[in-house]
């Protein structure tokens, strides 16, 4: 547990983020079928530094492979189509308990229906796996978007080292859809040619790439609690490095959201950003629809309760099967606070109290993103965290940032 005060608020903050997770998961795996590809700014996150290790023991000699990836969703879904299509070896794939509870049948049945050997270990539908690598030969499948866009994503990312490519058919409304424009974008980029008609996507084989260096963009996820801060603040500048504001991300939506909490963003130069508070006039009540950036849900449930600002966050169904069911954790700390909420399938609406309750511990629920997206509340009152090392799943110097802002954190 760390107890977060503001000691004083400094003027003006540089951050460093490094690497977007989500780009530096999609390139790892593409550099280990490619090898051509050089990656600049990895990201340093724990879900990172799983997939890295996971993917050098490709090379062990053992008949059996056994890999465990902890809570790396990411790594979890990728692996998974990645092990099915590396032939004669054979693989293990597990991770935390409650990535045993995170559903992945959605993605098995597709593999399934390329000719994959995948077999549930313990329970149906869900990790650990085990893989036994093919060469698979069929080269259409359809699949659900609504649970997961990493399981279409992963099938995208072996799609261009199987024998004729991939058609792909998405079926129900696609959940996260940026995530999967992300992944068509980095494989354009190294040279894999596709067609997009609607819900089809044709993804044309590739036998190598040439050499590319390829710059990750900063993790704009991240980047999330520091517009919160900013919103919050009376007149706080972030300076964030390595972003741009077209991005490969569907996470740099928060300039748009931000906007309505005050906060302006001023590009400088080619590779930095600027926040600073724009304006403090809000409006009372807002109402999101986060179905494309579902990592931004709960730094903006807090911003807004920072805010006094009454809010009906919609689009929120997959928060449930996340790091934690995310609607309840939400539910359940805001309410500490004061806040009157209440949740459905994939809503949250929330009557934000005229004053907050001061001595509340955040619990996390093993989610890094809880412990970040309260964070900024320290600059309204006193505030303690629960188990504040689960930031590292994707921003391991997230507390130390936070000195940069001028707030003491003690344990
Ligand atoms: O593909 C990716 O890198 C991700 C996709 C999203 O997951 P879902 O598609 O499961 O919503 C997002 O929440 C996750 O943090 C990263
Ligand atoms: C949901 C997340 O990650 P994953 O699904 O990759 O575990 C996240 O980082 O918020």
């Amino acid at each position: 547990m760390i107890s977060l005060m503001l000691n004083q608020l400094v003027d003006q903050a540089d951050i460093q983020i490094t690497g977007s997770k989500s780009e530096s998961n999609r390139l790892l795996v593409l550099k280990h079928l490619f090898k051509n590809l050089e990656l600049l700014n990895l990201s340093n996150s724990d879900d990172t530094q799983h997939l890295e290790s996971a993917l050098k023991r490709f090379d062990d000699s053992s008949e059996i492979i056994e890999i465990d990836v902890e809570h790396a969703g990411t790594a979890m879904r990728f692996l998974t189509a990645l092990c099915a299509v590396t032939d004669s070896q054979t693989f293990i794939l597990k991770g935390s308990q409650r990535m045993h509870n995170r559903p992945i049948s959605v993605l098995v049945d597709a593999l399934r229906t390329l000719g994959a050997d995948i077999s549930y270990l313990e329970k149906d539908g869900f990790p650990p796996l085990k893989i036994k690598g093919l060469t698979l030969k069929q080269d259409k499948v359809s699949i659900s978007g609504a649970v997961s866009s990493q399981y279409i994503s992963a099938l995208m990312l072996i799609a261009p080292k199987l024998e004729n490519g991939l058609h792909l058919q998405i079926e129900d409304q696609l959940t996260s859809k940026p995530y999967v424009e992300m992944t068509l974008q980095i494989l354009n980029k190294i040279g894999v040619q596709y067609e997009k008609s609607g819900d089809k996507i044709n993804i044309h084989p590739l036998k190598e790439v040439k050499p590319i260096a390829f710059h990750i963009e900063s993790d704009w996820s991240s980047a999330s609690y520091f517009f919160s801060f900013v919103a919050i603040s009376d007149d706080l500048k972030i300076k964030l490095s390595n972003y741009r504001q077209q991005s490969l991300q569907g996470d740099a939506q928060l300039i748009k959201f931000y906007q309505k909490f005050g906060v302006g963003v001023e590009q400088i130069g080619d590779k930095q950003l600027m926040l600073y508070k724009k304006t403090k006039v809000y409006p009372d009540f807002l109402k999101f629809n986060l179905i494309e950036t579902p990592d931004l849900a709960q730094t903006i449930a807090v911003t807004c309760l920072a805010l006094g600002i009454d809010c009906e966050l919609s689009g929120l169904k997959t928060l449930k099967i996340k790091e934690t069911d995310r609607l309840i954790a939400l539910k359940n700390e805001l309410e500490k606070f004061g806040a009157e909420v209440e949740i459905n399938l994939s809503q949250l609406k929330m009557k934000t109290p005229s004053v907050l309750n001061s001595d509340v511990e955040v619990y996390t629920y093993q989610d890094h993103r809880m412990a970040m997206a309260f964070a900024p509340l320290t600059l309204l009152i006193p505030i303690k965290i629960k188990d504040e090392n689960v930031v590292s799943k994707s921003y391991p110097n997230f507390w130390n940032d936070l000195r940069k802002l001028g707030i003491s954190i003690k344990s």
